[in-house]
This record gives structure tokens, C-alpha cells and sequence, in this order.
């Protein structure tokens, strides 16, 4: 088995509320060597561990992990529709293999996928289907999470079933770092939101037209007073990007959730796939080392916007 580890933020607001075109050229460079990287290593398998923001999971049955051999994309934000060529007979065995070692995940068998998968894949690949994927949700958006020492778990087993594998493998996290997009929360939501977020699966084009336009909205004064979204924390995101380089993964165990998003933003809180994706290649590998290709807070986009990038020792 070879493999390889990139991590990326995602952005709603790409192509929606672009930031200086400066900014976005960087970006796109970064995303452009990323890419040449992935395709370089030509990975024979793609581990995804992403988020869901209320468009595949609900809490009519909301689960804390979550792995798919069958996938669709929602086409949310910019992003493409249609299916992943989900790698159906390897997904099971991952989840069979995670069961055995003791971390209880959910299975689906016909999962919506949204930008939290997609767009990453995308820069990536340039695809959905270019690759054979797993995704593998961990729920990051809708309280009240599994704690961080949980998901690195799931990560490190993750990492050993692919050391089982004859394969050159990518695992991917994506999400993050500190933003606060207007994801609503049930608690204390008025009855409407309330039953979207309990079961608002397919909306109909004008509800999805609406969200994309509030957080359009939310990203136009994102930084600034006029926003009451908690608001980027560059310092933040610096620690946890040393935390990583560090490899001291298991840092991440003393995490608390509430003092995470009072300090960062709730939906910083993506940042657990980047813990899972780097627990699965220390897991695989014994040891790895990373790098920073890139950081820069950016409110346009409501995102502490990094990419790292990591192999084995
Ligand atoms: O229903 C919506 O579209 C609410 C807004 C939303 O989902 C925003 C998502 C934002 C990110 O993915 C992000 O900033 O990571
Ligand atoms: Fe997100």
C-alpha cells in the first residue's frame, strides 16, 4: 500500500462571493499543484472523510459517522451532480472492518452527498467519478457530536484497514478551519427550520435558491460588525495546523466542543475530518510527515481557508 494525505477547506461561496482576484489566483494555484500532485500519484482508491450540511443527513436519524457504497452529489453551490464511482464491495469491507475493531458507524446504501464532498473532489480530480471513492461523513454540523477522541479513533482504524490494501490510496479531509457560515441549529429553531433540519431532504429549487442567497447574504459582511456569525480566528487555525505538523495527534483528545466553536466558529468543527485523514495515515504508516501549502483567513468565502498535504515518514 502507498499513500497519500491532502486536507483542503471548502467554501460555499466560490465563484458566488469571490474575494480579491489576487486571493483567488493563490488559491487556484494551490489547488492547481494539489491536483498535479493527485494526479501524479494516481491513487487507485480515494478515502474521503467530509461533512454534510443538512443535505444527504437529517435528524430524523442523524448518525455520528456515517460510511456510503452508494453515493449521489446534491449539486449544491457551484458544485456537480450526479453520482461518485463509489468503490461499493470496498466500502462494506471498511465497514466491516471498522465494526470489528469496536467504533460503531452507519452504513448507507443510497447516500446524498453535497459541496462538503463534492467540491474537494472536484479540485482534485477535476471529477466525481475519475477515481474509485469511499466517502465517510462525520457528522460536524449538527449538534451534538461524537468527541474528537472518537473520530480520531475512527480515523486510525480507518488507516489500518488500508494498510491491508494493496493499493495506492489518497484520504482526503475537507472542511474547515474556523468559519461560521448561517447553518441553522434545532435548538431553539422556529417550527419551519425546525422540520427542515428533522427531514428537509430534496427541497424544492426555489428553498435551495434561498439558502445559497443567505449565505451569499452571510458572506457579504462576514468580519465585519454587521455580522453576528462568530468570526475567523487565524490563531486558531495556525494551532491546529502546528498540531498536525507536529503529529501530535493525539492532542486533539482534550478538545472541547463548546470552547471550539465560542472561539472559532461552530462549523469549525470540520476539522474532524482533517483529524480522521491524518489518524488513518499515522495509523497506516506508523508515523508521517506534513506540510502547509497554503493558509490565509478569507470572509469573502467564510473560511479559514488551508491545505495541507502529508505521506509517509
Ligand atoms: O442550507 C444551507 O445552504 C445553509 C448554509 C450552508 O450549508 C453553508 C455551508 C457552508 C460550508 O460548507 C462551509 O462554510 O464549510
Ligand atoms: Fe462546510
Amino acid at each position: 500500500m502507498t499513500i497519500m494525505l491532502k486536507c483542503l477547506s471548502h467554501t460555499p461561496l466560490r465563484g458566488l462571493n469571490d474575494p480579491a482576484p489576487e486571493v483567488t489566483a493563490e488559491v487556484d494555484a494551490v489547488l492547481a499543484r494539489a491536483r498535479a500532485d493527485v494526479e501524479a500519484f494516481d491513487p487507485e482508491l480515494i478515502v474521503i472523510f467530509a461533512p454534510d450540511h443538512y443535505n444527504g443527513l437529517f435528524y430524523d436519524l442523524m448518525p455520528p459517522f456515517v460510511i456510503a457504497t452508494a453515493a449521489e452529489s446534491v449539486g449544491d453551490y457551484m458544485t456537480m451532480h450526479g453520482p461518485l464511482s463509489v468503490a461499493r464491495d470496498l466500502a462494506l469491507d471498511l465497514t466491516r472492518f471498522v465494526l470489528d475493531h469496536d467504533v460503531d458507524v452507519s452504513l448507507s446504501h443510497r447516500l446524498q452527498v453535497d459541496h462538503g464532498c463534492t467540491q474537494t473532489l472536484e479540485e482534485l480530480t477535476g471529477s466525481l467519478t475519475r477515481y474509485p471513492v469511499i466517502p465517510i461523513i462525520i457528522n460536524s454540523v449538527a449538534p451534538p457530536f461524537a468527541p474528537y477522541r472518537r473520530v480520531r479513533r475512527l480515523g486510525e482504524v480507518v488507516g489500518q484497514f488500508i494498510a491491508t490494501l494493496d493499493k495506492r490510496v489518497l484520504v482526503v479531509g475537507t472542511g474547515g478551519l474556523s468559519h461560521e457560515p448561517p447553518v441553522p441549529l434545532l435548538e431553539g429553531a422556529p417550527e419551519a427550520i425546525g422540520e427542515f433540519l428533522i427531514c428537509g431532504r430534496n427541497p424544492t429549487p426555489e428553498a435551495r435558491a434561498a439558502r445559497q442567497e443567505r449565505t451569499i447574504a452571510a458572506g457579504k459582511i462576514y468580519g465585519t460588525d454587521l455580522s453576528a456569525q462568530t468570526p475567523l480566528n487565524a490563531e486558531w487555525d495556525q494551532a491546529f495546523i502546528d498540531l498536525l505538523l507536529g503529529g501530535q495527534l493525539d492532542a486533539v483528545d482534550d478538545f472541547s466542543i463548546e470552547d471550539i466553536s465560542k472561539e472559532a466558529g461552530r462549523s469549525t468543527h470540520e476539522v474532524r475530518t482533517w483529524v480522521a485523514a491524518f489518524a488513518a495515515l499515522a495509523a497506516a504508516r506508523n508515523g508521517y510527515t506534513a506540510r502547509r501549502d497554503y493558509y490565509r483567513p478569507i470572509n469573502e468565502w467564510i473560511a479559514g481557508y488551508g491545505v495541507m498535504s502529508a505521506g509517509p515518514r
